[in-house]
């Protein structure tokens, strides 16, 4: 199989080059279960935080970890935006999204709950790959519907197109 070496501050790794749709095929970052990469990024990205951050906001599931590493290292709490609509959820708010891993069209869901901790806030978005930027467009729809200001975007890669406006460790390019 052929794969794609990336550092992530003093860990390196080579990253499977998998298709995701006709023609299109990215090196595959799966940091779940990634105990050193998760906390090598996470380090790296908490010391890249802009002061004025006051809440992480993360989709779940594959940067959870990376959130969860950056709120101990920065002191900031995190909110995690759901895949689903739970029973247990007060006024959700929601978004659809087209992922450029899966191909089909996802929810992306607020909990209400957690709305006071977004709204009057400036939001720092936390992700794993920013690529097409689709959940990140969603994400800031949510976050600004609630009153939340997104003051950065951090993530570990930026993929395929130049994203000026995130604060990426690193940038994956797309293969035919
Ligand atoms: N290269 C990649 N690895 C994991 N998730 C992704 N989402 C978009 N691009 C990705």
């Amino acid at each position: 199989m052929k794969t794609h070496k990336v550092e992530v501050g003093d860990v390196t790794r080579e990253l499977p080059i998998v298709p995701v749709a006709p023609g299109v095929s990215v090196a595959l970052f799966n940091m779940l279960g990634d105990t050193e990469v998760t906390e090598a990024a996470g380090r790296e990205l908490a010391r890249l935080l802009p002061p004025e951050v006051d809440v992480l906001v993360t989709p779940e599931v594959k940067a959870l970890g990376l959130a969860h590493v950056i709120s101990r290292e920065s002191g900031k709490p995190y909110v995690v935006i759901r895949k689903t609509e739970k029973p247990y959820m007060v006024d959700p708010v929601a978004r659809e999204v087209v992922s450029i891993t899966t191909g089909k069209p996802q929810l992306l869901v607020l909990d209400g709950f957690d709305v006071p901790k977004i709204r009057g806030h400036k939001v720092a978005i936390v992700d794993d790959v920013v690529s097409s930027g689709g959940t990140l467009h969603s994400l800031r729809q949510i976050i600004e519907e609630v009153g939340g200001e997104v003051a950065a975007v951090v993530a570990v890669f930026t993929e395929g197109q130049e994203r000026p406006e995130v604060t990426a460790l690193g940038h994956l390019p797309l293969f035919e």
